[in-house]
């Protein structure tokens, strides 16, 4: 069987990593539009509706308008934009994250693909919420780096145009200043925590790559908690996952780069028991777990395809 995938969006970075992973495929035949129409609703209508599966690779605005020209009933989505990653009835595409997510994203035709940065904190928090080593109401930071092309085609121009000192002489950019940032909602709500996280990222000179670091007192917490606790409900909850790795042999250095190019997802726990301290580190690619790797596992999972089909790992 071959299934109709359109990617709305397709020339833009996520949709561009989405096409080559699905490039070659025989289970799945691409539908295009021509390029001078690829922002023309009536064009976009009519791929949207002839799809079995499309992927919204787009800003938020042009996501809900896709969803909105979309009337079959049939169509299953998968938004990889903020748009509907906290909405009540869409399924939050994470397939290991809570023991009923993949049943929910095979049975919905509305499917949320989780932002970059959610993806790496939720992977090392929600665990430990459910299985109530970390209470409800713990107050959370999250300390994260990013490639650039986390911010789309316009900041990969900005950090590649060698006319502009202000951004070729930039190393790294912390942002996010005003605390505001749109992926707090949804590292919050599907953590299950009591408070927002503090969110403080920093976009770096590389192209692709993230760190997402969770600092954590565990002398703050009630019960031993140890690292080898963390660690070991981490292996639990993801046991079996070849995307969701915990790694148990802690190197002395993590890179931005380790898991840029794939679409695993490496956890990692460092611990000071006598201190009271740990160190959550997930590794990942913004583009490949972050995004485009993640939309095409929810696409497999809602064909009823191998989730890992097409991805990197
Ligand atoms: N980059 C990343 O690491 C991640 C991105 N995302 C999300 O994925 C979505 C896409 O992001 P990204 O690929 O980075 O962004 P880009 O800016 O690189 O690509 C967006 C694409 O959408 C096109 N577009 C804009 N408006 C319309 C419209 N009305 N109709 C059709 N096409 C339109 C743009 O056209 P044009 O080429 O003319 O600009 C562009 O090609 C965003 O919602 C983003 O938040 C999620 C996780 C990670
Ligand atoms: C470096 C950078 O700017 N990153 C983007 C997030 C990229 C991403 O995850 O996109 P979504 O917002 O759709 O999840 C930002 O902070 O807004």
């Amino acid at each position: 069987m071959t299934f109709k995938v359109f990617i709305d969006g397709a020339a833009g970075t996520t949709g561009l990593e989405i096409a080559d992973r699905l490039a070659g495929r025989t289970d799945i035949a691409i539908l295009k539009i021509a390029d001078d129409r690829r922002k023309d609703p009536a064009a976009r209508a009519e791929a949207l509706n002839a799809a079995d599966a499309v992927i919204l690779c787009l800003p938020d605005d042009a996501a809900r308008e896709a969803v909105s020209l979309i009337d079959n009933g049939t169509t299953r989505i998968i938004d990889a934009s903020t748009a509907h990653r906290t909405a009540a009835d869409w399924a939050y595409g994470f397939a290991e994250l809570e023991p009923e997510a993949r049943a929910k994203i095979a049975g919905s035709t509305r499917i949320s693909n989780p932002g970059c940065y959610p993806t790496g904190f939720l992977a090392l928090i929600r665990p430990l919420v459910r299985a109530g080593l970390l209470p409800a109401d713990t107050p959370v930071s999250v300390n994260a780096l990013s490639g650039y092309s986390g911010g789309g085609k316009s900041m990969i121009a900005m950090f590649e145009d060698p006319n502009d000192p202000a951004a070729t002489d930039t190393a790294a950019r912390a942002y996010a200043l005003s605390l505001g940032h749109k992926h707090v909602p949804e590292m919050q709500g599907h953590a299950g925590l009591a408070h927002p996280p503090i969110f403080a990222p920093t976009v770096v000179r590389t192209y692709r790559g993230m760190l997402v670091e969770v600092p954590l007192h565990l002398h703050l917490l009630p019960g031993a908690v140890t690292g080898d606790k963390i660690r070991d409900t981490l292996a639990d909850a993801y046991a079996g996952s070849r995307i969701v790795r915990v790694v148990r042999d802690n190197p002395s250095f993590l890179t931005i780069e380790q898991a840029a190019g794939t679409d695993r997802l490496e956890l990692y726990v460092y611990a000071d028991e006598k201190n009271g301290q740990a160190r959550l580190i997930a590794a990942l690619d913004n583009l490949g777990k972050g995004a485009g790797g993640a939309a095409v596992q929810n696409l497999n999972i809602a064909l009823g395809l191998d989730e890992a089909e097409g991805l990197i790992l």
